[in-house]
């Protein structure tokens, strides 16, 4: 089983996604595949055509309630279904969910980042999500989730993604926009492990989005004891390329 995550960037890359798409659709048969997408870089783009500010605290975006359908509209809207027709192009059959039909549980985080959702224990899977992928559908997953109550949030991409590899104890990819995790000197790295992480980030080598993105990337290869990817668009996830995160 494996679980792909796309962050929003990737969708500047036509090209780097088509041949990743071309690569699921090949391996479909003998392996399943879900795919987990953000789309900070959209939602971001649609604030500054509204003349909204974007406020993130620690990579987490604040999530204003009013703000919401513009969020969930670009995430779970314009990129899901962008994803879902690309996919379709290359002749699989993806099914766009939000991570409410998934099963995985999402509650609300500190109130002042507004609707930002975590997910939360136990990480669990739906009976839905098994027949879709038994049935040979490939899952577009967006970030947005939803509480017991029913009120929809924003999850960090790279939160939800870690939150599905667990519950299906899967093979994690990052696939973003860089090709790897680079050092000081902008080379890419093969390997991290949890000491080399935190020389790192000491460093100031590792910030940002890609800071949560390792951290998340360790915290899952730790979880299931296997190594994590991350990687650009134009590797093959079948095949060393990028930074493996060591648990
Ligand atoms: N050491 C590093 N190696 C690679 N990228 C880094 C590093 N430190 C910070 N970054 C930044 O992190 C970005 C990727 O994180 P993010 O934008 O959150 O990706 P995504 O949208 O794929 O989740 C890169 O484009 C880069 O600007
Ligand atoms: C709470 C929070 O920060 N949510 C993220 C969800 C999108 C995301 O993670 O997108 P990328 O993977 O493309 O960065 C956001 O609104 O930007």
């Amino acid at each position: 089983m494996n679980v792909i995550k796309l962050g929003g960037r990737v969708l500047d890359d036509p090209q780097g996604l088509t041949t990743l798409f071309q690569h699921i659709a090949q391996q479909q048969n003998l392996e399943p595949t879900l795919i987990v997408h953000g789309g900070g870089q959209q939602v971001d783009d649609l604030f500054a055509k509204l003349n909204l500010s974007v406020v993130k605290y620690h990579g987490l975006r604040v999530s204003m309630a009013e703000q919401m359908p513009l969020i969930v509209g670009a995430l779970a809207g314009t990129v899901n279904k962008q994803l879902l027709g690309m996919a379709i192009k290359q002749t699989l059959k993806p099914v766009g969910l939000t991570l409410f039909e998934t099963g995985l549980r999402v509650q609300q985080g500190q109130p002042e980042l507004g609707m930002t959702g975590h997910c939360i224990e136990p990480f669990e899977v739906s009976e839905l999500l098994l027949t879709l992928l038994e049935q040979k559908h490939l899952p577009i997953v967006s970030c947005v989730g939803f509480d017991s109550r029913g009120q929809w949030l924003n999850v960090n991409a790279d939160e939800a993604a870690a939150g599905l590899a667990k519950a299906l104890s899967a093979t994690l990819t990052f696939v973003s926009d860089v090709p790897a995790v680079l050092d000081d000197q902008q080379q890419p790295i093969a390997q991290l492990d949890s000491d080399s992480i935190e020389q790192l980030i000491q460093s100031g080598t590792l910030m940002g989005g890609m800071r949560l993105k390792v951290e998340q990337a360790l915290n899952v290869a730790q979880f299931l004891q296997k190594q994590v990817r991350i990687c650009g668009c134009s590797c093959d996830t079948r095949h060393h390329s990028g930074t493996l995160i060591n648990p």
